[in-house]
This record gives C-alpha cells, structure tokens and sequence, in this order.
C-alpha cells in the first residue's frame, strides 16, 4: 500500500510541475481548450464512453484542432482531414509513435505492430504485414473472400437471428485463412471460439488509450475495488484468451509443416523462413506472432462491425437497397452473382458501401499516435508526447464537406442534381505511416459481402407480436471497435431465383 501511495504521490508532483510549466510557458499558444480542474486537467471532462461524438462537439466549439490534459500529458484532438493530413501524413516523422497502452499491454498484446513504438521493431513488423496485405497480393485473396461472402449470405437466410455470429465468423475466417491457412467449415471451429473470445475481449476493454488507467498507469496496481481500475482488471482477466489466439495457431501450423501438410498462409511463410541457413529471409518469432496477433486484433471485429453498420443502414432505408438491387439485376443479371470484377460496374453499390463506412465506423476515433517532438501548426504549439487523437468520426460529420451528415444517404456520393456530388471518406483507415495495413483486405471483403447480400436478399425491419414494424435505436457501444447496439432484422432471399442460384453456388464451392 505504501508503494502505490508513493505512486500516487510521483504522479501528483510530476502532474503539478507541468501544469506549472504548462501556465508559465511563453511562445505560441496552445491550443482552444475547454475549462479544465487546475491538475487534474480534462479527466473529468473526457467521457468514458463515445468520446468520438465528444470531441466532435469540442471541434465545433473551439474548432478543428483542441487541445486538452489529464494530469499534465497533453492531448489533441483533430476533427478535420485538413488538420489529420498535414500532421500525421504530412509531418508523419513527428506524428507516427504511439502512446502506451497499459491495458492492451496488461491483456498481452505486446509486442503487437499496433502498439509499439514507432522504431526498428515497428518497421519490421509493419514490412511483413505489407508484403501479405498489399494491393497486388490482396487481389490473390478475392476468390476465397468471395466464398466467405456467400457463405455467410446463406447461414443468415438460414438463421437471421445469427447474425452477429455469422458476421464474426465471415470477418474471421478471411483472417484466420489468411495467417494460418485453416479455413472454417463449421460453427464450431475452434478458432471461432477463439476470435469471438478474443472480439469480446478487444470490445469491452474500453476506448483504446483513453481509459482511465491509461492516463492514470499506477492504477493497474491498484486493487480491484478501486476506482477506475476496472479495465486494468478485466484485462488481465482475459489474457489467457489473447495467448490462446497467438499460441494455438503458431502450434498447428508447427505440426503441419512437420508433417508436410500445411497450406501456403503467412504463418507457414515465416515459419519455413526460420530454416534459411544464412537467415536472410527470417524474423524472430515474436514479431511473426506480432504480426500475426496483430492482423486478428485489426481486421476481424472491425470487418464484422463495418458490416453491422451496413445491416442498421439498410433496415433503416429499404429505399436505398430497392435502388442497389435494381442496379445489380441491370447490369448482372439475375443469372449469377457479383464477383469482385464487377466493382467499377455497380456504382450505386459504390455509395451504398461508402456511406455505410461515413455514417458510422468501426473504428471512430481510430488507433492514437503520438507526437515525439515539440511543433507549431497554424500558430498553434503542439507539446512533444502529446497523444493525437483523429477523430475520424469528427470528420465524416463535418458539415463543411457532408450536408445533414448524421442522415444516411448514399445518393449524396452522386453528382448533381441527384446529388450533390460530395467525395467518399477518405478516413476510415487513418492516416499516415501508420494506416490501416489491411485496408484492400478488409475493403474487397466488405464489398463482396455486401454485393452478394443485395443479388439475393432483403433485409428488413422485424415485426413485434401485434405485427408492427420495430425500428432499431442507432446507438453504438465503444471499445478498439465501436459496434452498434444489438438490434434484430429480417433477412430473406428476395426471391426463388435468388434462393435457387445460392444454393447451386455453395454446393459448387465445398465440393
Ligand atoms: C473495416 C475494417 C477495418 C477498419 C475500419 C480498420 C481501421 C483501422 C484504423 C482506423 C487504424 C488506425 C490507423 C492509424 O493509426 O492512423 C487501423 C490500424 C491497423 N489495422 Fe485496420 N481496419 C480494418 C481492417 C483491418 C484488417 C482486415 C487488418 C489485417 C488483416 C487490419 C490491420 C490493422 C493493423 C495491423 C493496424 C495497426 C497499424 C499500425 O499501428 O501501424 N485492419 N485500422
């Protein structure tokens, strides 16, 4: 007990010092803040859950670049891509670190190309995510991203109330198939389990770098009964569930290659290169596993969210994939089912995904980066080891570039006069150095599951007992991936036709 007092009372003093610096200090100023305590600084202000709509409105109040602190460590806050760009892209030399995540830290995610420190490490791991997640190497991806997609368009005609399942287990299988080679025929694939565990985890451990251990980390030493120590608890709770996904996988794909029969994955790449004698070729396991750990933690929650974003959109605005389905039986035909060369050929489906992905996102205040030296951005002072904050959802909602932004509307991608010819979001994978590796990944998923549902299905608003439609509440629920509130839909196949081409296509596929 002695000890954490002694932390306690280090963080006070270090938070007291800088916040005397921090008033003292001549130069540019810093900048729009709100009102904060004398140390305490924003901790009281910033919200626990759905920072993303309360930065947003800080941005409309004091504009697109604020300033804010918790015990002296500064933070800002982007709302626009104008400011997102000309730093973390732009100046990406200063603004490409990381701040630390204790509770990603404390669950075993380290080290995870996500969460480390921009360095050697870093580039190691990011070069070997970038040699399998590239554009070239994703279009190899399409065939079986394709099967998936129809896969998962058959298990929600069969079970509609699944569908979270179902979506987890599309979103997972690309993954899983991608790093080890396994591909997923049944529900209980133990790797489903796994990745389900491992998506709880992940979405329950609250907004990534802004919880109240990472502001405050001698928390994580506190007892469980102390306030803000929940997240340091749940987290170390679950850390068998993060071993178990880097552990199992790496074990099967060992055996597999022992024994001649492993499939061509990243795994199975870096693991032979391991037995290049002069060691070219090879990298140490544990940033194999980084790496590896990293593509399950970014792209499976986050493709499943995107792709809830899309049901509630469509539940909500039966007008719109009336117009999709239109669209796809003109220009494919009701003879087979879209395939991902068939993209540029289906504009409207075009808008229906992009604005699913501006309306609302998996990842609204994205992963946050770290400034490592002092700067000055449009007269304003930017501290070194600020924590940046893009808030990505600020930027799909800005009324300069979205008119009534929180309506959704894919016609507004359209020109004029149907509309009004505004640009697709170009924020949905952040930004810079430190961009989404698995963003042709998870785009071509997207796409294909969201083509092949609007060839052969209609989803649609539930009816309650006395046969009146339910109408879903648009709220989301925060964690390293925001996912909206449970809510039910209705998924048929639009017709027999519909029905009768899905069937032939799996039956083909798992011959
Ligand atoms: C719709 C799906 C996805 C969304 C919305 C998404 C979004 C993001 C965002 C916003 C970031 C933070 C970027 C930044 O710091 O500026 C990120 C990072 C990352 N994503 Fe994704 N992502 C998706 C799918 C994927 C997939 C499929 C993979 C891999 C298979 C992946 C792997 C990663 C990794 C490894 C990082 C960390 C990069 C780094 O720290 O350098 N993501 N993603």
């Amino acid at each position: 007990m002695a000890l954490l007092y002694l932390a306690g009372s280090i963080a006070c003093t270090y938070a007291f010092v800088t916040w005397l610096r921090k008033i003292s200090r001549r130069g540019p100023p810093l900048p729009p803040s709100p009102p904060a305590d004398p140390i305490l600084g924003h901790a009281r202000v910033i919200p626990p859950t759905d920072q993303d709509m309360f930065f947003y409105e800080l941005g409309k109040q004091y504009g697109d670049v604020v300033y804010l602190h918790v015990l002296g460590k500064p933070m800002i806050v982007l709302n626009s891509v104008q400011a997102a760009v000309d730093l973390l892209e732009k100046r990406s030399s200063n603004y490409s670190d990381r701040p630390d995540f204790p509770i990603f830290e404390l669950m075993g995610w380290d080290p995870t190309v996500t969460f480390l420190h921009y360095g050697k490490q870093f580039h190691t791991q990011r070069k070997l995510l970038q040699q399998y997640l590239n554009k070239n190497e994703c279009v190899s991806y399409h065939q079986f991203q394709t099967r998936e997609a129809r896969v998962l368009v058959q298990n929600l005609i069969t079970n509609p109330e699944g569908r979270d399942g179902f979506l987890a287990r599309f979103a997972t299988a690309i993954v899983i198939r991608l790093v080890s080679g396994h591909q997923i025929v049944s529900d209980d694939d133990p790797y489903i389990q796994m990745a389900e565990n491992v998506g709880y985890t992940a979405s329950n451990s609250g907004p990534p770098g802004a919880t109240a251990v990472d502001f405050f980390p001698f928390l994580q030493r506190f007892p469980s009964w102390f306030p803000g120590t929940f997240y340091a608890n749940f987290a170390r709770d679950h850390r068998a569930v993060v071993r178990q996904l880097h552990d199992y996988p790496y074990n099967a794909v060992k055996e597999q290659l022992a024994k001649g029969t492993a499939k061509p994955s990243f795994l199975a790449s870096q693991l032979e290169a391991l037995n290049d004698p002069d060691g070219k070729f090879s990298h140490k396991i544990e940033d194999i596993l980084g790496a590896a750990g990293a593509m399950y933690i970014g792209g499976a929650d986050t493709t499943a969210s995107s792709m809830s974003i899309f049901f509630l959109a469509m539940v909500l605005h039966p007008e719109y994939q009336a117009k999709a389905q239109e669209e796809i039986d003109k220009v494919i035909g009701r003879d087979r089912l879209p395939e991902l060369s068939d993209r540029g050929s289906l504009p409207f489906l075009e808008c229906i995904l992009q604005e699913s992905l501006r309306w609302y996102q998996a990842a609204p205040t994205g992963v946050p980066h770290r400034s490592l030296e002092d700067d000055i951005y449009n007269g304003m002072f930017i501290p070194k080891g600020s924590t940046i904050i893009a808030n990505i959802r600020g930027m799909t909602l800005d009324e300069q570039v979205y008119a009534e932004p929180l309506r959704f509307n894919p016609n507004r991608f359209l020109p004029q006069p149907e509309g009004n010819g505004e640009s697709f979001p170009i924020t949905t994978f952040g930004f810079g150095r430190r961009v989404c590796p698995g963003r042709y990944l998870a785009d071509a998923s997207l796409w294909i599951a969201v083509a092949s549902l609007l060839a052969t299905v209609t989803i649609k608003k539930v009816l309650d007992i006395d046969g009146r439609e339910i109408t879903p509440e648009v709220v989301f629920i925060s964690g390293i991936a925001s996912h909206p509130k449970p809510f039910r839909c209705d998924i048929r196949p639009r017709d027999k036709t519909a029905q009768s081409l899905l069937a032939q296509i799996v039956m083909s596929d798992t011959e």
